[in-house]
C-alpha cells in the first residue's frame, strides 16, 4: 500500500516571518493525518523552517539543486548543502526550471543520481506542454522524460523516488487535468516503471499529480487508483487551503 504524499511547492514565495507563520499553522494539524506532508521552501528559509518543524511530522523539501558536489558554480546549491540543513526531499526537473533555467532531461538525470547519493528523496517532475498534448504526443514525451530521468538509476534506489506528473498547461492556470486524464498518464508512467524495474518496484513508487490542485478538487484526484498524492503550488501558500488538500 502506497502512503499518500502531499507536497507544497512554495516556489519563489515567502520570507522568513511568512514562512514560519505558515508552518506553525499547519504542523500540528498535519500530525493528525497519515498522509506524508512535505513543504518545499525557498533556500533562504530552509534552516528556519527546519527548526520550526522540530518534533513535527512535516518533512522539509527544497526546489532544486546542482548535480556537482562543489565548485565554481555561482548561485548554485549542492545536494550535500541541502542535506546539511536537514532537507528530506528535493524537487527535480520542475517544468519552470525546464522552461526558464535550461533544465534538460540530462541534467535531471544527473541531479537524481546525486540526490540519491546524498540521501535525499527526489520528487522528479515530468509533463507535457499544451502543444504536445494537442499533437497527441503526451505519452511519447512522458516516456522520453521518464526513461531519461532514471537512466542508470538502480532498482534499490527507486524506493526513495517520488514522481510528479504535472501537465505544463495545468500549472498555475486554474485548468486541471480531469482526474481520469491524470490517472491515465500516471498509470502509463507506472507501466514504464514496470517495464524497466518490474512490477514490485512499479507498484511501490509513489506518483503525484500537480497542476491547479485545490481543496475543492483534491478528493476527486486522490480517489483515482494510480494517483498517490499531489504537488501543490499556489494552494500550498495558505494554511487553510493546504490543510484542506492534506485532509482530502
Ligand atoms: O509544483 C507545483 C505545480 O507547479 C503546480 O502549481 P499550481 O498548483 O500553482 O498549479
Amino acid at each position: 500500500m502506497r502512503k499518500p504524499i502531499i507536497a507544497g511547492n512554495w516556489k519563489m514565495h515567502k520570507i522568513t516571518n511568512e514562512a514560519l507563520e505558515l508552518v506553525n499553522q499547519i504542523k500540528d494539524e498535519v500530525s493528525k493525518t497519515d498522509v506524508e506532508v512535505v513543504v518545499c521552501c525557498p533556500f533562504t528559509v530552509l534552516s528556519e523552517v527546519k527548526k520550526a518543524l522540530a518534533g513535527s511530522k512535516v518533512k522539509l523539501g527544497a526546489q532544486n539543486m546542482h548535480w556537482e558536489d562543489e565548485g565554481a558554480f555561482t548561485g548554485e546549491v549542492s545536494a550535500n548543502m541541502l542535506k546539511d540543513v536537514g532537507v528530506d526531499y528535493v524537487i527535480i526537473g520542475h517544468s519552470e526550471r525546464r522552461q526558464y533555467f535550461n533544465e534538460t532531461d540530462e541534467t535531471v538525470n544527473k541531479k537524481v543520481a546525486k540526490a540519491i547519493e546524498n540521501g535525499l528523496n527526489p520528487i522528479v517532475c515530468v509533463g507535457e506542454t499544451l502543444e504536445q498534448r494537442e499533437d497527441n504526443k503526451t505519452f511519447d514525451i512522458i516516456k522520453i522524460q521518464i526513461l531519461a530521468a532514471f537512466e542508470n538509476i538502480d532498482d534499490k534506489d527507486m524506493e526513495n523516488i517520488v514522481i510528479a506528473y504535472e501537465p505544463v498547461w495545468a500549472i498555475g492556470t486554474g485548468k486541471t487535468a480531469s482526474s481520469q486524464e491524470a490517472n491515465e498518464v500516471i498509470a502509463y508512467i507506472r507501466s514504464l516503471l514496470e517495464e524497466k524495474y518490474g512490477s514490485e518496484i512499479s507498484e511501490e513508487v509513489r506518483i503525484q499529480y500537480g497542476g491547479s490542485v485545490k481543496s475543492s478538487n483534491a478528493t476527486e484526484i486522490m480517489n483515482e487508483t494510480d494517483i498517490d498524492g499531489a504537488l501543490v503550488g499556489g494552494a500550498s501558500l495558505k494554511a487553510e487551503e493546504f490543510l484542506g488538500i492534506v485532509n482530502f
